[in-house]
């Protein structure tokens, strides 16, 4: 049974339809990447998650489930029980994250009741200077503080920690072992990460699968090596080719042309049907139901012949052939 299960989410801001009936699965210890352009709905999934929504966000329609708890109809006290015990939650900005009138040592106690070692927590993050427990957020650096943020959240080794860009604001040395050290810390706990980030080289590297969004759904899902190397949706494809280690690796770097859509309702047909280079009349206007390409889930009409023949229109070399 998958830990987390998002099925079918809807969820609308006013008039904006930020998810367009989100599907996700992540099974417990399990690394997921949730990557997609800006506006795709990472963060709005994300937070759903925790039904940590902002009050302008409506859910439509669709389920979250989390460790067979539906978190969308759970009275209050089960609600805050679920965040506090088997959720973990990291953002981008940890300043705003972490409360700037309580001391760092005094907020981390409070996560971790009277038994608690602050110190060891700290020293786990690599924070081990006494400084740091009675500094208050603001005279931390970004990194630092992103990093009390983390043992924050991994101080009750939750189930599941959903880490929304947590490296986005840092630099790019510090990205790296922040990123280490949140991928170490959840392997130690068995912690299972929903990884949201737009950085593809580091999902395929660092993620067991990944999750591709576009106009709020999940078009593609699979082994992240899989997903990213040999994409079975044409977005996946663009965005893959796009990415600049593709482009290390000798592929033409290939932005994808045209913008992504702001949805205001469900999407009639296929949300990347104007961009999509394979796109055929049936796509403007019959959504997509997933299929399955190999290990992969994909939402595309055309998934199942384009993997005969490759989202780039080369022939797909099999592998018993090669072998
Ligand atoms: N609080 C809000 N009020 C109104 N609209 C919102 C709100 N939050 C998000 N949206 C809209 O919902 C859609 C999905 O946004 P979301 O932030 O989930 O995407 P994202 O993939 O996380 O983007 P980014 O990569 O820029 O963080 C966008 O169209 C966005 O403008
Ligand atoms: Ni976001």
């Amino acid at each position: 049974m998958s830990l987390l299960s998002v099925r079918n989410l809807v969820i609308d801001y006013a008039k904006t339809r930020a998810l367009d009936g989100a599907d996700l699965e992540v099974a417990q210890g399990e690394t997921v990447g949730l990557v997609g352009e800006s506006g795709s709905g990472k963060s709005t999934l994300g937070s759903a998650v925790g039904r940590l929504l902002s009050r302008a966000a409506q859910r439509t329609d669709g389920e979250v489930v989390v460790a067979g708890e539906p978190v969308f109809d759970l009275p209050p006290d089960r609600l805050r029980h679920l965040r506090k015990r088997h959720l973990g939650f990291v953002f981008q900005d940890p300043i705003a994250s972490l409360d700037p009138t309580m001391r760092v040592g005094a907020q981390l106690r409070l996560v971790l009741g009277r038994g608690g070692d602050v110190g060891f927590h700290l020293a786990r993050v690599r924070l081990d200077d006494p400084r740091v427990t009675r500094a208050y957020p603001h005279q931390l650096s970004g990194g630092m503080a992103q990093r009390v943020a983390i043992a924050m959240a991994m101080a009750t080794s939750p189930e599941l920690l959903v880490a929304d860009e947590p490296t986005a604001a840092l630099d790019s040395q510090v990205r790296e072992e922040v990123s280490n050290m949140v991928f170490s810390l959840a392997a130690d706990a068995g912690t299972s990460i929903l990884w949201l980030s737009h950085d593809l080289p580091a999902v395929a590297r660092r993620c067991d699968r990944v999750a591709v969004m576009y106009g709020g759904r999940v078009v593609e899902s699979g082994p992240a090596r899989e997903v990213l190397g040999r994409p079975a949706h044409p977005y996946t494809a663009a965005l893959a080719g796009a990415s600049p280690a593709a482009a290390a690796h000798g592929a033409r770097l290939e932005p994808v042309p045209g913008r992504p859509p702001v949805l205001t309702g469900p999407a009639p047909g296929c949300a990347f049907a104007p961009r999509c280079p394979f796109a055929v009349e049936r796509c403007e206007h019959e959504r997509p139901e997933p299929v399955k390409v190999r290990d992969q889930h994909v939402l595309c009409h055309r998934a199942e012949e384009l993997a005969e023949r490759g989202v780039h229109g080369e022939p797909v070399v099999h592998p018993e052939v090669t072998a």
